[in-house]
């Protein structure tokens, strides 16, 4: 007999605003130990949509349960140890080793009483710093790391929160393409080796492919296709999300974009 885990996180009927923009009706599931993208457009609410399913933002209808629970009723430090979140921003505080960064992840589970750490905390820095490569780099100053180091060393901080679902805003942004494979690499052997949950926006839709078990895509925001990366990436759907005349070819298992230039 075959049983289907319940989702990690589901949405119904989500609705969410601000100024001008609207998420609508959002419907969506998001498999519990896989690697989950949000794809679509600029502007089509794929942070927006991060920031609901991390309870940062609240929707002024419909529910997102994490677990089968409401989000709403989730106290912030359960909250914290459930679901961990890597924002877009690159802004870190000047002066921190990278291993003092990691240590706040820590922080809810520490006493408001005493800022020392416990050796329990100790141990999911330094697993932190070991899953990401970054345990030789654990004195060094962070702003002497190169951006990938870097990148690195700041999903170290979201793994030491100890969460079984990580929300990450385009990881590989501001990464050079070696250094995107390496974070795309990192992250799938993570996900296998501890069963977290992972869900990344992402704009590199190859990658999206090689490296993630299920894709959301969202237009203007509404949901406008969902399932296994690729079964989706075709012509039909660069053409229904982004409006974009092009073909689809693998090589090698490895999809590649044709624009139609004419
Ligand atoms: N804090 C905010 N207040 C008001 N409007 C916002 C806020 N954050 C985002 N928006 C608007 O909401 C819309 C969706 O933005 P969002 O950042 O979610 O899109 P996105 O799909 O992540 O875009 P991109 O791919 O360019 O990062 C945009 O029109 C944006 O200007």
């Amino acid at each position: 007999m075959s049983t289907t885990a319940a989702p990690a996180i589901e949405c119904r009927c989500l609705h969410f605003g601000h100024n001008g923009f609207r998420l609508k009706d959002i419907l969506l599931s998001v498999p519990l130990g896989k690697i989950t993208t949000i794809v679509g457009p600029n502007g089509s609410g794929k942070s927006t949509l991060l920031r609901v399913l991390s309870g940062l933002a609240s929707p002024y209808s419909g529910e997102v349960l994490v677990h089968g629970e409401d989000l709403r009723r989730f106290p912030r430090r359960k909250l914290a140890r459930t679901l961990s979140m890597l924002p877009q921003s690159k802004l870190v505080p000047d002066n921190l080793t990278v291993r003092e960064l990691v240590a706040y992840g820590r922080s809810p589970y520490q006493s408001p009483w005493s800022y020392r750490p416990y050796t329990a905390d100790i141990d999911h820095i330094n697993r932190a710093l070991q899953l990401t490569g970054t345990t030789a780099h654990a004195d060094r100053m962070f702003h002497t790391l190169s951006g990938g180091e870097q990148q690195k060393a700041r999903i170290a901080m979201t793994l030491a929160q100890n969460t079984d679902i990580l929300l990450l805003d385009e990881p590989t942004t501001f990464l050079d393409i070696a250094h995107q494979f390496e974070v795309m690499s990192m992250l799938k052997a993570i996900n296998h080796e501890t069963g977290i949950t992972i869900v990344m926006v992402l704009h590199d839709l190859p990658q999206a492919v090689a490296f993630c078990d299920h894709m959301i895509a969202l237009k203007r925001g509404a949901v406008v296709a969902a399932g296994p990366p690729r079964a989706l990436l075709d012509t039909e759907f660069l053409h229904q999300v982004y409006d974009l005349n092009a073909s689809v070819t693998y090589v090698e298992n490895y999809p590649v974009i044709i624009p139609n230039l004419n």
